[in-house]
């Protein structure tokens, strides 16, 4: 797959203190991309930094190999919401797109078709301060996607969004990759992170800590946990071999197994007289490895990530 966009070893100082510190990956045509960390981790200061929004102190940005962006190449939906309030909706959409070069008859024909699939039909000729949040919201992703980019950056694209529409979101998130669209996408929704994404990279105190494929990351990061409900005594369970931990609440214990152990032989070697009404084992979720390593757990711990 293409490499659309690169970034090399990007390091940004605000004053003196540092937050983002050698951050490199790429963006390949076709995959969406997950940027992901906790709050204050530096996502939206590496967007910014890739936007021309902000400058590095040092690294490269190259687009399909060259220093230069172009940015009527790019669809970025900014973390902060808004456009002009008391603008029509088409005017806004047209005004965006010819700022980006877009043939204006082709623009039109777009939106339209856009504020259809988006439920907004009808409100071409309403003003920005005439819809609610979350259909600004719409109006504002299709204003990033209408001249047809071949990178779109989405910082937060869910948020604030009902069940409902993120499923739209998704879907045309989706569909923009499966049509080519290198995708960026910051989100703090590990489980739509975790369905739709190809590659990911966590980033913790402004570096880099995980980089790779979804399954790679489960297979590196994800250990297996045993949910047992049935009544045990925890020194019990804490005995058990190639634990990294036991956690209980009331008769449901939850078996963290310690890396590579292999599930299938460990349960094999469970005692006989163990109380089981269920038994379920599992990867840990994306979910529970962004907790781990925001808090500085085992995996955080095992990887040698620290706290600033
Ligand atoms: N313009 C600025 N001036 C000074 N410090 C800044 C500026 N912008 C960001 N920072 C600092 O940089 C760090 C990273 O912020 P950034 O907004 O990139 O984080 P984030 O990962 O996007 O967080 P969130 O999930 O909360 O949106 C934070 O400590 C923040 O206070």
């Amino acid at each position: 797959m293409e490499t659309m966009l690169t970034v090399e070893k990007l390091n940004k100082s605000f004053k003196d203190k540092q937050v983002i510190r050698d951050i490199s990956f790429d963006v390949r045509k076709g995959e969406i991309m997950a940027v992901l960390g906790p709050n204050g981790a530096g996502k939206s200061t590496t967007i910014r930094n890739i936007m021309g929004i902000m400058y590095p102190d040092a690294g490269a940005i190259s687009f399909r190999g060259h220093a230069e962006i172009p940015r009527h190449k790019i669809g970025y939906l900014p973390e902060e919401r808004g456009l002009y309030k008391n603008v029509k909706v088409m005017d806004i959409l047209l005004y965006l797109s010819e700022l980006k070069d877009y043939p204006l008859k082709k623009a039109r024909e777009r939106a339209l078709s856009y504020l259809k699939k988006f439920g907004l039909e009808g409100q071409a000729n309403s003003s920005v301060e005439e819809l609610s949040k979350g259909m600004g919201q719409k109006v504002q992703f299709i204003s990033s996607i209408i001249h047809e980019p071949e990178l779109l950056i989405l910082d937060e694209p869910f948020s604030g969004l009902d069940p409902v529409s993120q499923e739209l979101f998704k879907h045309e998130i989706r569909h923009l990759a499966e049509n080519g669209t290198a995708i960026l996408l910051s989100s703090h929704q590990m489980n739509l992170v975790e369905e739709m994404c190809d590659r990911l990279f966590m980033m913790h105190n402004g570096e880099r800590i995980i980089y790779g494929n979804m399954d790679d990351v489960k297979e590196r990061y994800a250990n297996f946990k045993c949910t047992v409900r049935g009544k045990s005594d925890l020194d019990v369970l804490q005995g058990l071999p190639d634990l990294e931990r036991v956690e209980q609440d009331e008769d449901t214990s939850v078996l963290y197994l310690a890396k590579d152990v292999q599930a299938v032989n460990w349960l094999k070697n469970l005692p006989d007289n163990l109380s089981v009404q269920e038994l379920s084992i599992d990867r840990i979720s994306l979910h529970e490895i962004f907790i781990d390593i925001a808090t500085d757990g085992n995996i955080a711990q095992r990887e040698g990530v620290t706290h600033a």
